[in-house]
């Protein structure tokens, strides 16, 4: 099987790392030349885990993103079977979707491992809806330099598709992947409930990662104070309202699953938060800011989320 990881970024490298040894090859695209090179000569390294090394990356093939799409783009040599796009949605541009088809043949799918919501409207426009994968998963990395990244936090993935009333059809090639991905230490299922999946997922990162960013507070201090923990309330109980028109029964325990997120990565400074740190465009137009859009089509509004959008908006600036 061929898998090709496009953004060797914290989800990129980790999955990267572990994958290698099991597929027959494996391409990764980083966006520069830079980390391009300084992969192939150092290899992917995954800290704190001893059998894991550089060493076990040598066969990755890396190449850039900038580099091939320089001059005309030039389609794979050997027939990719599964890409996965694991850059943030703000680099999924119509260059880089042009990039992806002329990656893909009839065989390949394209597995969207993004946070948030936008990304399949974009991509179905480009790429028809049979051969996009949607991922939601609960794995936790961070990326250190160019070729270094920690496992820091073990999740599940499930993996399906989305559009309306379509429901995976788990064809051999699918169970093959999935076998895959548990062989490289990952737990991974195939679902044909990835609305409620991607919209629980949604729920958790509109209710924290705002409020950790504006904050500037790790995730468990929002459980601190009465204060935090009423911001967070507004934000579920007005997200629950718009899953509620859209008929979307997200899961009962869902408030009580918040919680719990924060109090396990307590000392973890949220995507959103670190984004800020780094002065880097955060994924907010895809998580808060898109709820407010989606209800305004629903005669809804959302005003705490619609006040934490225009605050990072502002930070952002
Ligand atoms: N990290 C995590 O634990 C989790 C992340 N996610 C989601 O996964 C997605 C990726 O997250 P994460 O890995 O943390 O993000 P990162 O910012 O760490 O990685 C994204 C990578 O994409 C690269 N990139 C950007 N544009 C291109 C391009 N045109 N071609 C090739 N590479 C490109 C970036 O390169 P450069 O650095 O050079 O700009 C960067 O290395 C996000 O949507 C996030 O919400 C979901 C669950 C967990
Ligand atoms: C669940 C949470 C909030 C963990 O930090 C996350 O997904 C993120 O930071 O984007």
């Amino acid at each position: 099987m061929h898998i090709m990881v496009v953004g060797a970024g914290s989800l990129g490298l980790l999955f990267a790392a572990k994958l290698a040894s099991q597929c027959s090859q494996l391409t990764m695209v980083t966006r520069t030349t830079e980390q391009a090179s300084e992969l192939a000569e150092q290899g992917i390294k995954l800290e704190g885990e001893a059998s894991q090394t550089a060493k076990s990356t040598k066969s990755i093939v890396y190449s850039s993103y900038l580099e091939e799409t320089r001059e005309d783009i030039i389609p794979n040599e050997r027939q990719v079977d599964y890409i996965f796009l694991m850059v943030k949605q703000t680099a999924i541009t119509d260059e880089l979707v042009t990039y992806l088809r002329h990656q893909m043949t009839d065989q390949t799918f394209l597995v969207c491992f993004q946070n948030g919501i936008g990304h399949e409207q974009k991509l179905s426009q480009a790429i028809a809806y049979d051969k996009l994968l949607f991922a939601v998963t609960t794995e936790g990395a961070k990326r250190n330099g160019l070729h270094s990244v920690r496992h820091t936090g073990r999740g599940i993935t499930y993996f399906g598709v989305i559009e309306s009333n379509k429901q995976l059809t788990p064809n051999n090639q699918h169970i093959f992947f999935v076998q895959m991905l548990k062989s490289a230490g990952f737990r991974a299922e195939l679902s044909n409930n990835m609305e409620v999946r991607i919209w629980s997922k949604l729920v958790i990162n509109v209710v924290i990662n705002p409020l950790t960013a504006i904050l500037r507070v790790p995730n468990g201090d929002l459980l601190r104070s009465e204060w935090s923990r009423s911001l967070m309330q507004d934000l579920y109980e007005e997200a629950l309202k718009l899953a509620n028109l859209k008929r979307i029964a997200l899961p009962d325990k869902l408030w009580d699953t918040i919680l719990t997120v924060c109090e396990e990565t307590k000392t973890n400074h949220s995507s959103m938060l670190q984004d800020i740190e780094a002065a880097r465009q955060t994924e907010i137009d895809y998580l808060n800011g898109r709820l407010v859009k989606v209800a305004e089509e629903w005669d809804l509004v959302l005003p705490t989320h619609d006040m934490v959008y225009r605050m990072i908006k502002a930070i952002e600036n």
